[in-house]
């Protein structure tokens, strides 16, 4: 009884006497900024009490009702939405708030401080150790893998052809986007497109979920509420398989270089090649931390471990979204999806097992505007939130202070009608370049799919040339009628931006 009077005074105290005061200093700056009205201890939590497809149309009222820079609270904290080009300028290109806002604190379980949750001087060199492993000649080696997994996929849509009805294109995407990560990340085939129902393939789904009910449910955010919550006690079961699959492809990772190491480079290619990358290969994610370990001695195997998992789940659900709508927004499009097929027979003739090439790729240029609009209008992360760590002057003078957390919107961002007219409107020319109404001018950080400035994405060419061999895969092959009017699809702004309930879509083979 006596603990517990003592824990109940230290918080209040602590509540009353630190907490609150040094809150109503930071509110008492931000008097300038406009925002719905909220509630004392709850702030607006309950705008957010409405059904997952329903959140985006309650940001818009906000957005609608005080402009595109808003106040709001969730419990007691205080953000500041952004979605206009210079707001979000000042906060992606500073070198000072680079540090991620609490709400990334749910993927610490999984990810630990691996590149997208690290801060600091971890963040800064940690970057620096793992930027040459996105250099062109390594995407080149990955393209062999693409191509790969794309001849899988295109057998996986063949028999969804043959089936002949409409069926949801997102998973099938996914389960591709996963086998390519997999092996380009850690160099182990996963066959997630030959039997999706394998442990670490459903434990990695499960966790994005889990992540994302947790983030909505506030009384869930403490750890040891969470813990004992039926819903937690499943998040453990999930990061036991995936930590325990990633340390183990590190350890037998480790074991085979070792072993190529005393038996000579050329004479060891691993009998189970079906398994693991030909050992001849860099595999660059992986390999890449390995070898720095030998230099860096503050480089853990767990370190080794959060980046592979960061990039597992950075690398595949970001990809297969972004792969996902553009499909069905092209499926929408009859107009724009036969400017595709004429690009690609333009580059392939009528040949349509050719492996893509790099040169391929630099001529998808039609596709590439259409991949761009997609990742306007559904742009994978629809979030990115930021601490501001120093009283931050905006263009107009108003004062964002150190202390409050700022959300860029970039769904938001990607639809103002001063810089995208008719912004709903899928239209895959506002990305070329030379024309009338098309990408020269725009201000740089009005159109962020991928952040700017020093945290942004840095798998972005590496996404870019994925997109590309599954999508050109698939309109090689087949005309993809929609099976679904877009207005019927129900948009979440989760973690990742997505359908609530699929993309159906029927194929017909060319
Ligand atoms: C269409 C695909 C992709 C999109 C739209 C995308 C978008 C983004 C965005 C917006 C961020 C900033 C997130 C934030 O600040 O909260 C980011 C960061 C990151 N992305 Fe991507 N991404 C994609 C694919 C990839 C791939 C394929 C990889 C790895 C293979 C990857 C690895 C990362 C990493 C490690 C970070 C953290 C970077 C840092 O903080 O230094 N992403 N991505």
């Amino acid at each position: 009884m006596f603990w517990a009077i003592l824990l109940i005074s230290g918080v209040l105290s602590y509540l009353l006497l630190i907490k609150l005061p040094k809150r109503q200093a930071l509110l008492s700056r931000l008097t300038s900024i406009a925002g719905p009205p909220s509630l004392p201890l709850l702030g607006n939590a309950l705008d957010f009490n409405v059904p997952k497809k329903d959140v985006i149309p309650v940001l818009k009222s906000f957005i609608d009702g005080y402009g595109t820079r808003v106040k709001m609270f969730l419990g007691l904290q205080p953000y500041i939405l952004i979605a206009n080009a210079a707001d979000t300028e000042k906060i992606l290109a500073s070198q000072i708030h680079i540090e991620k806002s609490t709400d990334y604190d749910r993927l610490h379980d999984w990810l630990g401080l691996g590149l997208l949750t690290s801060r600091g001087q971890q963040w800064f060199h940690r970057r620096k150790q793992l930027t040459p492993a996105f250099h062109f000649k390594i995407l080149d080696d990955f393209l062999r893998v693409f191509n790969e997994q794309c001849s899988v996929f295109k057998s996986v849509l063949e028999r969804k052809t043959n089936e002949n009805q409409a069926f949801d294109i997102f998973p099938v995407i996914t389960h591709c986007a996963l086998d390519i990560i997999c092996e380009t990340a850690m160099g182990r085939r996963v066959f997630a497109q030959q039997k999706s129902d394998s442990e670490y393939v459903k434990a990695i789904y499960r966790l994005s979920e889990l992540v994302q009910y947790r983030q909505l449910k506030p009384w869930l955010h403490p750890d040891f509420i969470w813990r004992l919550s039926p819903a937690g006690r499943e998040n453990e079961e999930c990061l036991k398989t995936v930590h325990g699959f990633t340390d183990l492809v590190i350890r037998e990772r480790k074991q085979e270089r070792m072993e190529m190491k005393e038996g000579g480079e050329t004479s060891k290619v691993k009998e189970d090649d079906s398994i693991f990358m030909s050992s001849k290969k860099k595999l660059a994610f992986l390999d890449l931390l390995i070898d720095a370990q030998q230099t860096d001695a503050t480089l853990t195997d767990q370190n080794i471990r959060e980046e592979t998992d960061t990039f597992m789940f950075e690398g595949h659900d970001t990809t297969s979204a972004a792969t996902s709508w553009t499909t069905f927004l092209l499926s929408l499009h009859p107009e724009y999806q036969a400017k595709v097929h004429q690009e690609l027979d333009d580059i392939f003739g009528s040949d349509r097992d050719r492996e893509v090439t790099m040169a391929d790729l630099a001529k998808m240029k039609y596709l590439e505007c259409c991949i761009k609009e997609g990742l306007r209008l559904f742009p994978s992360v629809p979030f990115i939130g930021r601490k501001i760590l120093k009283d931050q002057v905006l263009d107009d003078g108003v004062i964002l202070p150190q202390g409050v957390t700022v959300l860029c919107i970039i769904y938001f961002l990607h639809r103002d009608p001063t810089v995208f007219p008719n912004p709903e409107k899928f239209d895959p020319d506002r990305f070329k370049m030379d024309e009338e109404g098309g990408a020269k001018g725009r201000h740089p950080f009005a159109y962020v799919p991928f952040s700017a400035g020093p945290r942004n994405c840095i798998g972005q060419k590496f996404a870019m040339m994925e997109e590309k061999v599954l999508i050109s895969t698939i309109f090689r092959n087949f005309k993809v009628h929609a099976a679904q009017k877009r207005e019927d699809v129900d948009v979440l702004c989760e973690l990742i931006t997505r359908p609530q309930d699929g993309l159906h879509v029927t194929l017909e083979k060319r």
